[in-house]
């Protein structure tokens, strides 16, 4: 089932996908447009129409595999796409951590491992105060940007994720800190269930982040609501209760909903950044070196 419509029907955080419970977790699948591995592959065909996600075939998985059908929360899918991406850290690494429900399973991974000897001298770069507040709590040696200025690789979550691996990020409100340091580590792995996947960003009529500064905030909605490059979006200041929403840097965050996906992702991430008083937007592009998918099929690799 596409990720739009399961949106739709209000699915996010619930029971999601029926999936195969096995030990190898990398047949069929979502295949974007662009040409990708998909990791150990037994996977069926990786072409694609129109530039949409396309569910490939499981050939030879019920010979190979123990094929028992069980019932998978997102949860679980969250956690299984989560730990394929801590397979990516090495001993060593400088790492970025990052935030929402899904990274978190990151986080507690990474734990684990170093709490168990397997991960060594490894430094992490949190993207939230509440990435930092979950990492200290399990010991992670933790630095700044400022202390070090270039990671080995990022593990971020994302709100969308489109064929050509392009993301929308921030409706935990961490874009900001999510980009500076997903900019600055070599690769970046992205980590989703496939309730993530649409054909276009904005498709999931769901928020489009955009941090701004507090000062005259109004004047800037406006400002944002009436761009041509978003046509047609509705623009609401993120409340948090009765009062806006404050990001970990003091700004707050307009959200912009679409009724189709952004035409021109790329002419509204600058038509967007050309504000002033505009911070940064959830629109990551050309960011993510690999997709961990995790859906009813297991979990799938995609490299850029
Ligand atoms: O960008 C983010 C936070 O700013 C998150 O990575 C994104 O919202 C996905 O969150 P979750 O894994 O909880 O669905």
């Amino acid at each position: 089932m596409l990720a739009s419509s399961l949106r739709a029907k209000g699915c996010k955080g619930t029971t999601v996908a029926r999936a195969t419970a096995t030990t190898t977790t990398t047949t069929g699948g979502w295949t974007p447009r662009t040409t990708t591995r998909v990791a150990g592959s037994r996977a069926g065909g990786t072409s694609a129409k129109n530039g949409a996600w396309i569910r490939t075939s499981r050939r030879g998985a019920s010979r190979n595999q123990t094929a028992m059908s069980v019932q998978l929360s997102q949860d679980e899918l969250k956690k299984q796409a989560a730990w394929k991406a801590v397979e990516y850290v090495k001993s060593g690494m400088r790492v970025g951590l990052g935030t929402g429900s899904t990274a978190a399973f990151a986080v507690a991974r990474v734990g684990e491992l170093l709490s168990n000897g397997t991960l060594t001298d490894i430094v992490c770069v949190p993207t939230s105060v509440a990435t930092q507040q979950q990492a200290e709590s399990l010991g992670i040696p933790l630095a700044t940007l400022d202390e070090v200025p270039k990671l080995d690789v990022a593990i971020d979550g994302a709100d969308e994720v489109d064929p050509a691996l392009n993301v929308v990020k921030g409706r935990g409100g961490a874009l900001l800190r999510e980009k500076m340091v997903e900019m600055a580590s070599d690769s970046f792995v992205c980590i989703v269930d496939e309730t993530k996947l649409v054909s276009g960003l904005g498709g999931s009529k769901l928020a489009m982040p955009v941090e701004i500064v507090q000062f005259c905030w109004k004047y800037n909605l406006e400002r944002l609501r009436s761009l041509e490059e978003v046509a047609g979006c509705e623009a609401k200041l993120r409340m948090d209760g009765d009062a806006p929403y404050v990001t970990d840097n003091s700004n707050y965050i307009v959200d912009l909903y679409f009724e189709e996906p952004i035409k021109d992702s790329y002419a509204a991430a600058k038509a967007i950044s050309a504000l002033e008083g505009v911070v940064d937007h959830g629109l990551f592009l050309d960011m993510v070196t690999t997709c961990i998918i995790a859906g009813s099929d297991g979990v799938i690799v995609k490299e850029k």
